[in-house]
């Protein structure tokens, strides 16, 4: 299937531009962290070194030839790519070999006994552990009262606004857990999205996730809520297959939010264990696909996901890396139709994300004027989001 032919992908070779910088400056502070994070031996630390070395200054390098992944990376584009510099391939390829490159340097994939050590565990933890994750599970008590409209929207937003809790953003844009969300979301399709979701309660729910703690936690309650009050009769969690974009969630993660929320008093705990019971009969189903963590566009996706989106009731994408995987990492104008961006996909979609990087479509041009009126931050900053369906 063709990518959408208009518009050019995104590079990183743009000095001062926001893709070069994630390059130039994020993904050295990353290595830093993680050689940090936990007590690596001389031959990871060597190999971090080198990976930093590497990212900075030279060219994409082939996987070692016994990688269990080499030959998808081939076919992901490592064939076309290597020898090139990170800074001349796609933005969205070079970010996501990068944390593969990682990986590889701490020995995730290697036979021993760092197979399968998240380097991202220590930060993902202590974000989870954070006393603002007890005060978000304790506000859930002050929904119950209210008229189900409110807490739809309620738990909707926490789902939405979640998405700020990104520890790859937050590493270059000090300060952006702080700064107040803008009032209103630049695009929100919210009515469409609930429109979607059938009164008999038989709809089924994909929600492809996006970063573990204070994310998944309240994307967990929100399949809770719609669980609980059957206006869906099944989920399904996508998570990645392995570490990625440092706190993107993976199965220990879903493990660890379900855990923090079954041990949590109050409504917490019952949607906790809600959730635990879904997850025995059936109802609720964790999937790592391998190409939840391809450098591509989902307009390339294989035939399996493209039919379980198909026969899903709608699909909800979260984050902005999604996001820009969805509409595909191109250049356009930020009216371009959400519509036609995601004409390709199987079913009904959703995308909640708060705006990170430059990819935007769907705005009408009195929004766009609004918000450059202010400048250019309000695409990069976390301060603004949205919820367009299709
Ligand atoms: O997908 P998320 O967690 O909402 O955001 C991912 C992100 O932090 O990483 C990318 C740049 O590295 C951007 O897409 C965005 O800034």
């Amino acid at each position: 299937m063709p990518e959408t032919p208009f518009a050019s992908v995104i590079l990183g070779n743009e000095p001062g531009s926001f893709p070069h910088g994630v390059l130039a400056e994020r993904h050295p502070a990353i290595i830093r962290q993680v050689r940090d994070a936990l007590p690596y031996g001389p031959g990871q630390r060597r190999a971090l070194d080198e990976l930093l070395r590497n990212c900075a200054e030279g060219t994409v390098e082939p996987l070692p030839a016994d990688a269990p992944d080499r030959a998808a990376w081939q076919a992901w584009g490592l064939a076309e790519y290597a020898g090139r510099s990170w800074f001349d391939v796609p933005w969205l390829w070079s970010e996501s070999y990068f944390y593969r490159r990682l990986l590889e340097a701490v020995g995730y994939f290697a036979p021993g006994p760092w197979r399968g050590i998240d380097p991202f565990r220590p930060v993902k933890r202590a974000e989870l552990d954070a006393p603002e994750t007890d005060r978000e599970l304790a506000a859930l008590d002050g929904l119950r009262d209210l008229p189900e409209p409110e807490r739809d929207r309620a738990l909707l937003h926490g789902s939405l606004w979640g998405n700020r809790a990104d520890l790859g953003f937050r590493l270059s844009a000090e300060g952006a857990e702080d700064r107040e969300p803008a009032p209103a979301l630049v695009a929100d399709d919210s009515e469409r999205l609930w429109s979607l979701l059938p009164p008999d309660g038989t709809a089924g729910l994909v929600l492809v996730a996006d970063n573990a703690g204070r994310e998944l936690v309240p994307d967990l309650l929100l399949l809770a809520h719609l669980l609980a009050g059957d206006r869906i009769a099944r989920a399904v969690l996508h998570v990645k297959p392995h570490p990625y974009y440092v706190s993107d969630a993976i199965m220990a993660d879903v493990l660890d939010g379900l855990e923090r929320l079954r041990t949590a008093p109050g409504a917490a705990g019952e949607h906790g264990r809600l959730l635990r019971r879904a997850m025995a009969d059936g109802r609720l189903t964790v999937r790592a696909h391998p190409f939840s963590c391809a450098p591509l566009p989902y307009e390339r996706m294989p035939d399996d996901l493209r039919a379980e989106f198909a026969a899903a009731t709608l699909t909800v994408f979260k984050g902005d890396l999604n996001y820009r995987r969805l509409v595909g990492d191109r250049r356009r104008p930020p009216t371009a139709s959400f519509a036609a961006a995601t004409a390709y996909f199987p079913g009904p979609v959703a995308a909640l994300r708060t705006l990170k990087s430059e990819v935007v479509t769907g705005l009408t041009a009195a929004t766009e004027a609004r918000l450059v009126a202010a400048g250019q931050r309000w695409r990069t900053d976390g301060t603004h989001a949205l919820v367009q369906v299709n």
